[in-house]
């Protein structure tokens, strides 16, 4: 897909982050939202379907409830969070309102997302809501999760959704031009990246942290988002909401920002929402065999291929695949826990009954639970 191909979009998701909506902190820039709300308004009108992701919440709670920092205690946090979302959704409302639009508060955690049937309702809710022609705003539920089932960051949160209603473009606005070549707040001589592929591993270099105290996750969530987008297809582009009429230009095909090429072969569904899983319980190494089968030919993991088991995981819970060098290179859902995997590894399926008591599965991760990284 080419930056040309934007226009074609029947379905946007847009992610705008902390710093961006409340000006560096001073609290929401309603300015600015009424800029963004509008843009999104003209695609709407031209039967786009649009959805936003909008973070915020810790930031306008910080700036409501009049603190010096962002509280560092997770409960001082989830206070922030659910006064600020309160002038969100307010602002929200009466800004996509002036353009006869409405929109829907939906907040979501991971731990919504980990589970496959709250994972579809989530996906027909929102896909109802845009055929009611309403713009869902999303964020996460950050007043219940707890420190494990937070999705971490919103950019995260932007792809998930982006999968979620199988989206065309993502288009993350955020406070800088786009992805550069170092982290400019740093480096005053890094370069934009116009366009890179996703699969470029040179990304994993470039894209650092956040340094304003307001964001989370900086570049490095937003590589990691656009990764995850296109899973499902999507195109990303991270790029200033600072730049006047971005959202509309973007669409338009302009070359502005960073274009992350999404030239990963699209998962089925299912795969898509396992490669989304952020809660991985343990991983298990495997011998350069088991590496093969699995990279290579496409291959289930049996027990003979694992040579060392870490963590404690139940039957079913998603496992992490590393090859003798500890890089990952698959994760999938474990037929056995992490007690069971310990008796099996290095073993053949005929043994399993003689040393467990009992033989579930032969495989220990079926390769249709499985998403190679
Ligand atoms: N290679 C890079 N290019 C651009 N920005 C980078 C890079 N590496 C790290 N950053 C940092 O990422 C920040 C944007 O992320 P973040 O603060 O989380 O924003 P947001 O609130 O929009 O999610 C930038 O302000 C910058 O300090
Ligand atoms: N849910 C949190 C998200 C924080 C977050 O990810 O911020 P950002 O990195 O600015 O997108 C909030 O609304 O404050």
């Amino acid at each position: 897909m080419s930056r040309s191909d934007f226009r074609l979009s029947q379905r946007v998701v847009i992610k705008i982050g902390s710093s961006l909506l409340t000006d560096g902190g001073k609290g929401l820039n309603k300015t600015a939202i009424a800029g963004w709300v509008a843009q999104m308004a003209t695609l709407s009108q031209r039967s786009v379907d649009v959805v936003l992701v909008s973070s915020g919440s810790v930031a306008e709670g910080v700036s409501r409830l009049k603190l010096k920092a962002r509280p560092k205690l997770l409960h001082e946090l989830q206070a922030a969070a659910s006064v600020g979302q309160m002038g969100l959704v307010r602002c929200f409302e009466n800004e996509f309102g002036q353009h006869d639009l409405l929109a829907a508060q939906v907040l979501l955690t991971h731990d919504d997302l980990s589970d496959r049937q709250r994972y579809l309702n989530a996906r027909s809710t929102l896909l109802t809501l845009l055929d009611f022609g309403v713009v869902p705003v999303i964020n996460e539920n950050d007043a219940v999760a707890t420190e494990e089932i937070r999705f971490g960051d919103n950019d995260t949160l932007g792809a998930l959704v982006a999968n979620l209603v199988e989206a065309d473009l993502l288009i993350i606005l955020t406070d800088q031009l786009g992805l550069f070549d170092a982290n400019p707040s740093l480096n005053p001589d890094a370069k934009l990246i116009s366009e890179i592929s996703v699969n470029e591993s040179l990304l994993d270099e470039v894209a650092g942290g956040s340094i304003s105290g307001l964001g989370r996750g900086g570049m490095y969530t937003k590589v990691r988002a656009a990764r995850l987008a296109a899973r499902s297809g999507a195109a990303t582009v991270i790029v200033s909401g600072k730049l006047e009429d971005v959202i509309t230009r973007v669409y338009q095909g302009e070359a502005l920002g960073t274009y992350m090429i999404p030239n990963l072969e699209p998962l089925a569904a299912r795969k898509q929402w396992l490669a989304g899983q952020l809660q991985v319980k343990g991983s298990v190494t495997l011998d350069d065999g088991a590496v093969n089968s699995l990279k290579s030919a496409g291959k289930s993991l049996l027990a003979v291929g694992v040579k060392a088991v870490q963590g404690k995981f139940q039957r079913g819970d998603l496992v992490s695949c590393r090859d003798l060098q500890g890089h990952e290179i698959a994760r999938g859902l474990i037929n056995y826990g992490a007690d069971e995997t310990a008796k099996i590894a290095g073993k053949s399926s005929s043994e399993f009954e003689k040393l467990l008591g009992y033989a579930d599965e032969a495989e220990l991760i079926h390769r249709d639970n499985m998403v190679l990284i």
